[in-house]
């Protein structure tokens, strides 16, 4: 796992390695393995015309010593030959080595969001470490499949390289042969360790990374540039951002030390060995037992058996490096999905009867408090029920466990009467329309916008338009320059003929009305959520969505949270959540008559409007309610 591979015994990380190293090379093969076969044979010619050319120059120079002798041209041709193929095998290699690589991208995206889009609840994706991991995952899924293949090849024309010079070496003096292959076990060792230094260090430094990138966005995001401008905080940030950087530059120079300080003792072997080697050579060809050419070849291939371990322990290192950090991609698949899903999954009926909350108990997680504390709640069919409630009360995690994005730690929900935890999330969620508080807002065109509620009508423009009317935004949105095929975005331009950036601008409530008709285009759902579908609306926009809405819901179940009670008083029932339970459940008329909490909010409220009128009035009276309220609820 990737969460061990630090503290793990050396055997098992040296395995787990083996495996994500063979995963990563057959992810890069099964994404071009024409090319991927290619780049391998190139490469290993590439290894081996070194070789061949320090051999030719030791012919070359031993010829020119042996008066007579003829084959000079043929072995400066030669020569000249494997120079031109060493030459050319570089720029294709690259080449190659490019398209196998552009490949890969292709793969790798898919089989990363395949991992991620498997996960069906929300948990994971509140998880801190999910998120250091899955961009861990990210980082190394792109780089690591390409660097192994690299690697592989790296070594192989490394070893081929090694073993030309090491029969060289061996025929003129074996005992130097020897030591010096000897001397690349200390130093595969150390490049190892240093290897797994570095994965550590990337896994380890992830999360201040991930912040540094979080405060760099805050600087040029459009959400947040105009606050960042207002109080004064780009200083801030910026030095936020600096903290991090240096965090991890001091941590990566730290791994860099002692990595250095680990390999210095190799180094000045590799050397000693080969100054020792130098001078016996020297003397055996002053005695005469060794001609020049065999001194030069002795030369060359003491320094290149020395330059061909170096590589061959670098690119383990390197290799050992992005088999551990692939081990997070690796093991993506791995995590187990956060909602248990049934072995035979029930088809998700229409919802005919009822949707029951029984005792539902939640927390966020086992540390955290109880947010929900044993609701009690039954939606019927076809009714409108409106949940109501201070802040902070559960509300909007309420409707996460209705849509199954997570599960009740105690208790049931059930729908007709069946555990939702029986049915596929996804079928459950085909069935079910919400307008979320903290909706999206895709920068995508208007059209698209409202049609991704039900994505298979995307492109259906009627449905669209239809859903847009019944979400009070149809007009406006014709009148955008290129009607529902504006781009609404603020950091993607659309390039028209003329050049010019079309991306056009909603304002919030315009977004709401966006959110609102996304959630109409599935006017068949059984069931609709809209969780303070109108906060940020004008009273008319406010009063042609409840008019819709009433339209619309024809035999949907609606269940509606809003501050402002006054959009509420037409539901079947009113639902209010205090402490984590509901702690009164009746008809607008029958809550005010039991005179309890709700009364009490509402009488706040109408304190400062007419109830059923929506006005101007009505922001400052909703906000003087809700803090009126927060404080002995809350
Ligand atoms: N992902 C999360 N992880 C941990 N705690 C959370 C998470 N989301 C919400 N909470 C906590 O759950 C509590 C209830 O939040 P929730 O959003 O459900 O309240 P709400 O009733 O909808 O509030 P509001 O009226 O302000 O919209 C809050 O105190 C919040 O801190």
């Amino acid at each position: 796992m990737f969460e061990d591979f630090g503290g793990d015994a050396e055997p098992r990380r040296y395995r787990e390695a083996l495996r994500s190293a063979a995963a990563a090379v057959a992810l890069a093969w099964r994404s071009a393995p024409g090319t991927v076969t290619a780049y391998m044979a190139v490469s290993v010619a590439a290894g081996l015309l070194p070789t061949a050319a320090a051999l030719l120059v030791s012919r070359l120079l031993d010829g020119l010593t042996r008066p007579g002798y003829d084959g000079l041209t043929t072995v400066a041709v030669l020569l000249i030959a494997a120079t031109l193929g060493g030459a050319l095998t570089i720029p294709l290699a690259d080449f190659l080595r490019g398209q196998s690589t552009r490949a890969l991208r292709l793969r790798v995206q898919d089989e990363l969001f395949d991992g991620v889009n498997r996960l069906p609840g929300l948990r994971h994706f509140e998880d801190p470490s999910f998120q250091d991991r899955l961009r861990l995952a990210q980082q190394a899924a792109g780089t690591a499949p390409d660097l192994l293949v690299g690697s592989l090849v790296t070594a192989v024309q490394a070893a081929v390289m090694l073993a030309g010079f090491l029969v060289t070496v061996f025929v003129i003096n074996p005992v130097l042969g020897v030591v010096t292959l000897l001397l690349a076990l200390p130093a595969l060792r150390t490049q190892l360790t240093a290897g797994r230094r570095r994965a550590e260090l990337l896994r380890d430094t992830m999360n201040n990374s991930r912040r540094e990138m979080f405060y760099g966005s805050l600087l040029t995001d459009t959400d947040t540039v105009k606050e960042i401008r207002l109080y004064g905080l780009q200083r801030f940030f910026t030095d936020r951002a600096g903290a991090e950087l240096r965090t991890v530059v001091a941590a990566e120079r730290g791994t860099e030390l002692r990595n250095l300080r680990a390999r210095t003792p190799d180094l000045l072997l590799g050397v000693a060995v080969f100054g020792a080697g130098l001078l016996w050579a020297v003397r055996a060809a002053r005695q005469g037992e060794l001609s020049i050419g065999d001194v030069s070849v002795f030369i060359a291939a003491t320094a290149g058996i020395q330059r061909g371990v170096e590589q061959l322990a670098s690119t383990a290192s390197t290799a050992y490096q992005a088999a551990l950090t692939f081990t997070a991609f690796r093991t993506l698949g791995e995590v187990p999905v956060d909602l248990p899903l049934p072995a035979a999954p029930r088809p998700v009926p229409p919802l005919a009867d009822t949707l029951e909350l029984q005792d539902v108990w939640f927390r966020y997680t086992a540390e955290s408090p109880w947010i929900l504390r044993g609701v009690d709640l039954t939606l019927t069919a076809g009714s409108v029920t409106a949940l109501v409630g201070v802040n902070g009360t559960g509300k909007s995690t309420l409707v996460k466990l209705l849509c199954r994005m997570y599960d009740p730690t105690r208790g049931r929900i059930l729908w007709n009467g069946v555990d939702i935890r029986e049915f596929e999330p996804d079928a459950l969620r085909e069935r079910v329309a919400a307008v979320f508080q903290d909706y999206g807002r895709y920068d995508l065109t208007a059209g698209e916008n409202i049609g991704l509620g039900r994505v298979a009508r995307l492109d259906r423009e009627d449905l669209v338009a239809e859903a847009a009317t019944a979400a009070g935004i149809h007009a406006r949105l014709s009148r955008l320059g290129h009607g529902y095929r504006t781009l609404l975005s603020r950091i993607f331009a659309a390039t028209g003929a003329a050049g010019a950036a079309e991306g056009e601008l909603l304002s919030g409530g315009e977004w709401q009305r966006v959110a609102v008709a996304r959630a109409f285009m599935r006017r068949d759902a059984d069931m609709m959520i809209l969780d303070e579908p109108s906060s940020g609306l004008d009273a008319a926009a406010e009063r042609e969505i409840h008019d819709s809405l009433r339209e619309l819901r024809a035999g949907a179940t609606v269940l509606v949270i809003s501050h402002r009670l006054s959009t509420l008083r037409d539901a079947d029932r009113i639902a209010v959540l205090g402490h984590g339970r509901v702690a009164e459940c009746g008809t607008h008329d029958q809550l005010l008559d039991a005179d309890g909490e709700y009364a009490r909010l509402w009488r706040l409220q109408a304190a400062g409007y007419e109830p059923g009128h929506v006005g101007v009035a009505d922001a400052p009276a909703a906000v003087a309610a809700e803090g009126a309220v927060a404080g002995p609820g809350a």
